[in-house]
């Protein structure tokens, strides 16, 4: 029994019977008021913790498989198009499926012998996480981000123009967004809120990045990120064909839209969508 109930009962003894009925009543209003009130004061809804991380069969840390490949896994930080860790990632770290990971490690092998090294910005994406983006998404208060990653587009139309999917390959485990970065360089230090930058403008007017100019920064969701966008320059062209042969080769596919986005070939969970957490 409720501390509040037990007080009712305790004050309804010495009463008549009609008054209990009205005191009853009255918690019954009581309780009704206080209810309503707590569901209007309610945060906005933040999903508890889906299950502890606990190795998958199959999946395995990248860095365990390719050691050498950079990672900076956006999405567990603010350096991001929400501008705050995504529910889900607790740690900066690429975790992908076995078979993926192996593609990977062929991929960064002739990167090297290029003078490159691959350079992971997301991997495996709990279910939770795209779900906390459509959250995201549906709040239109919140632009935080809007004229780094997407200022040519309102927030309510990058689900539906294909920027990001509320069923993302990512949650099977085998899809990767990455970029190539001369070897023997790493991120420089920036503020992720820090203003003025523009992804579709040029190498200096971006975020601070050691990739190779792709033409855009990571997650820049407009046309100009389209892998055959045929109005980048020259060196912008060959980096991006070079990334995508590299990724070919070692059997990914590329998305159209996203000259980052990568998809291995004979994924082993093609029609499995995850929602393990990431380790801490
Ligand atoms: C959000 C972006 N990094 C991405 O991965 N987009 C594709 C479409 C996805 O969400 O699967
Ligand atoms: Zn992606």
């Amino acid at each position: 029994m409720s501390k509040w109930s037990g007080k009712v009962s305790s004050a309804a003894r010495v009463k008549s019977s009609q008054v209990q009925s009205s005191l009853l009543l009255a918690r019954g209003l009581v309780c009704a008021f206080f209810s309503l009130l707590l569901l209007q004061c309610k945060p906005a809804s933040r999903p508890q913790p889906i299950a502890e991380y606990e190795p998958v069969a199959g999946f395995t840390l990248l860095a365990d498989v390719a050691p050498s490949i950079q990672q900076d896994i956006r999405y567990a930080t603010a350096n991001n198009f929400l501008g705050r860790p995504v529910d889900g990632y607790f740690i900066n770290a690429c975790v992908i499926t076995e078979a993926a990971a192996m593609a990977l490690e062929r991929v960064q092998q002739q990167a090297v012998n290029l003078g490159y090294s691959l350079k992971v910005y997301d991997c495996y994406r709990p279910q939770h996480a795209v779900d906390d983006f459509v959250r995201w998404a549906a709040d239109e208060d919140d632009n935080l981000m809007q004229s780094r990653f997407f200022p040519a587009l309102n927030k309510d139309e990058l689900f539906p123009q294909g920027y990001i999917a509320e069923r993302s390959g990512h949650s099977r485990g085998s899809t990767v967004d990455l970029t190539l970065v001369p070897l023997d360089t790493q991120q420089p230090a920036a503020s992720p809120l820090g203003g003025g930058y523009d992804c579709r403008g040029s190498v200096m007017q971006r975020y601070p990045d050691n990739s190779i100019d792709m033409g855009t920064g990571y997650d820049c969701f407009d046309e100009k990120s389209h892998t055959d966008n045929p109005d980048v320059t020259a060196t912008v062209r060959a980096n991006r064909d070079l990334l995508r042969d590299l990724m070919e080769q070692s059997g990914f596919e590329n998305y159209s839209q996203e000259w980052w986005h990568f998809t291995l070939n004979n994924e082993p969970f093609s029609d499995q969508y995850f929602n393990f957490a990431l380790p801490q």
